[in-house]
């Protein structure tokens, strides 16, 4: 199964109606691989006393090290072991707050895309630039950039090239880890669901008729 790559993105419909605060948001990390989804996910997780899940583990802990699932199976049934990881991650946190990280390629399916449009989730890319990747890389934990650096590096371009539409299609939020420590990124976020749960509220006073302060 070749990974579906839509020819126009739709823009990102409403903006969310009920953002929660921090420590009762749905958060979902999404991003290219090495932007550091699962690394930030758990800190975040921790800060906030919340439960978290990475759909990478989930596969890992059920089928194996995802490069044998690459390489027995294939790209595509690696995909289709996805989708369902995160159909079961998504629904579990739509049963109660907490963070979920994704794999960097999940956001090409197209049911977890609508997924991902949930009004209760807010779904933060973390992006990265290619210096940095070029640090992060040597991990062999990801099949698809596996082998010699610079190849990777040029692999890692391409495939961030063709999925930024999707990202961006999904995102709530857009956090830089390039700059910075897990931890700030961490900062980041937590900063931007406490911002948005005041602006909701402060909307919320003025439509229920107040004066300005
Ligand atoms: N600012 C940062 N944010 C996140 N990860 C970082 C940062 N700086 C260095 N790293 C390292 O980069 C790697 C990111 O990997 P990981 O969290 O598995 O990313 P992803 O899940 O997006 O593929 C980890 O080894 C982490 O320690
Ligand atoms: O970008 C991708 O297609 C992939 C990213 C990996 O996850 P991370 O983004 O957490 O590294 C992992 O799901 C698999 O190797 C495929
Ligand atoms: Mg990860």
């Amino acid at each position: 199964m070749t990974p579906e790559i839509p020819g126009a993105p739709t823009p990102r419909p409403a903006p969310r109606l009920n953002p929660a605060p921090a420590e009762t948001a749905r958060v979902v990390l999404v991003g290219p691989p090495a932007a550091g989804k699962s690394t930030i996910g758990r800190i975040l997780a921790e800060r906030l006393h919340m439960p978290m899940l990475d759909t990478d583990q989930m596969i890992v802990d059920r089928y194996g090290p995802i490069p044998d699932i690459f390489r027995d199976r294939g790209e595509a049934a690696f995909r289709e072991i996805e989708r369902e990881a995160v159909r079961r991650a998504l629904r579990k946190l739509l049963d109660r707050p907490g963070v979920v990280s994704l794999g960097g390629g999940a956001v090409l399916n197209q049911g977890t895309r609508a997924q991902l449009r949930h009004p209760a989730l807010t779904v933060v890319l973390i992006m990265i630039d290619e210096q940095t990747v070029a640090q992060r890389l040597g991990n062999p934990s990801r099949p698809l950039l596996a082998g010699d650096p610079e190849a990777a590096v040029a692999r890692w371009r391409a495939l961030v090239d063709e999925r930024r539409p999707l990202y961006e299609q999904v995102a709530d939020v857009t956090v830089h880890g390039s700059d910075s420590s897990p931890v700030t990124a961490v900062n980041r976020i937590v900063d931007r669901l406490s911002k948005d749960a005041r602006a909701h509220e402060y909307a919320k006073y003025r439509y229920e008729g107040n004066e300005e302060p």
